[in-house]
């Protein structure tokens, strides 16, 4: 079993066996000379929200890219658990918002179904908008907005497209602190139920938001052991399970960065 397998013991009560997992097997890949990673392993269960953060440079970024699609390592794979092909059942939030600028927010968030060719759901989307508090927003362009609402509209947009894996690569980063919060809410509940690998820099929100929280470290880069925690999510800010885990994170954190 590779060292960054996430173990049975671990597994939490929102895992259904069903939803597609994600296997990545012996992943290398390199820039010029450069190896970012070589033979990495990860396993993500259906339904687990897995939290991958590290040093800005290590290589998440790359690591999500191939999970979606976008990239293509030197060696190994991405598959999903179940066997069935991935096309079709990943959402991917790139850290750049990625936004057509001729399109208004509410085009942006269904521009999957129109790309598709599927009937869009304006409903939906503008349901989504609300959520996120854009719903005054629907109608303007992206660059009428500032860069967290941005932001908020790529987030609708990735929850508008309603798949059971969902990559998303910093997606609160340009929140202010309450708005942040507020989002990461929405984002737990209606991401439940979905196998989620989410990067980011923030050990508050990785502990709020994750089932199992991963290191990317080094170079090569390699996964250190996963730390998990127990319960439901978001956990409260004030949670004692959330407060022992983001000192245990901060120590992994600091422990990767000293090599
Ligand atoms: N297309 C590319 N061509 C060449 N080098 C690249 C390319 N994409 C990424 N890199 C390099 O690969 C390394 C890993 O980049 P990546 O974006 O995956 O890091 P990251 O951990 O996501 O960083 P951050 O936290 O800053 O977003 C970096 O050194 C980066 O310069």
């Amino acid at each position: 079993m590779p060292a960054s397998v996430i173990a049975p013991e671990h597994r939490t009560a929102t895992a259904e066996p069903k939803l597609p997992g994600l296997l990545f097997e012996r992943l290398s890949l390199h820039y010029g000379g450069w190896v970012i990673f070589s033979d990495l392993d990860l396993v993500i269960r259906g339904g687990e929200f897995v939290v991958l953060l590290g040093a800005s440079g290590v290589g998440k970024s790359s690591l999500l890219r191939i999970a979606a699609g976008l990239a293509r390592p030197e060696t190994g794979r991405v598959v999903a658990t179940d066997g069935l092909g991935l096309a079709g059942r990943i959402a991917y939030m790139a850290q750049q918002d990625l936004l057509y600028p001729w399109l208004t927010v509410l085009r942006n968030v269904m521009l999957g179904s129109h790309l598709r060719g599927e009937p869009r759901d304006p409903d939906r989307a503008l349901h989504l908008l609300e959520r996120v508090g854009l719903a005054d927003r629907a109608r303007a362009l992206p660059s009428e907005l500032s860069g967290g609402m941005r932001q908020r509209a790529a987030i609708a947009r990735t929850l508008y497209e309603d798949r059971p894996i969902v990559l998303m690569d910093e997606p609160f980063s340009a929140l202010d602190t309450l708005t942040r919060t507020r989002v990461q809410d929405l984002a737990a509940e209606l991401l439940v139920g979905r196998t989620v690998l989410l990067i980011t820099h923030d050990p508050l929100e990785a502990c709020r938001l994750g089932h199992h929280l991963v290191v990317l470290s080094g170079q090569p880069a390699t996964l250190g052991a996963p730390i998990s925690i127990d319960g439901p999510v978001p956990r409260a800010l004030d949670d004692p399970e959330l407060l022992r885990t983001q000192g245990r994170l901060m120590r992994a954190l600091t422990e990767a960065s000293a090599g």
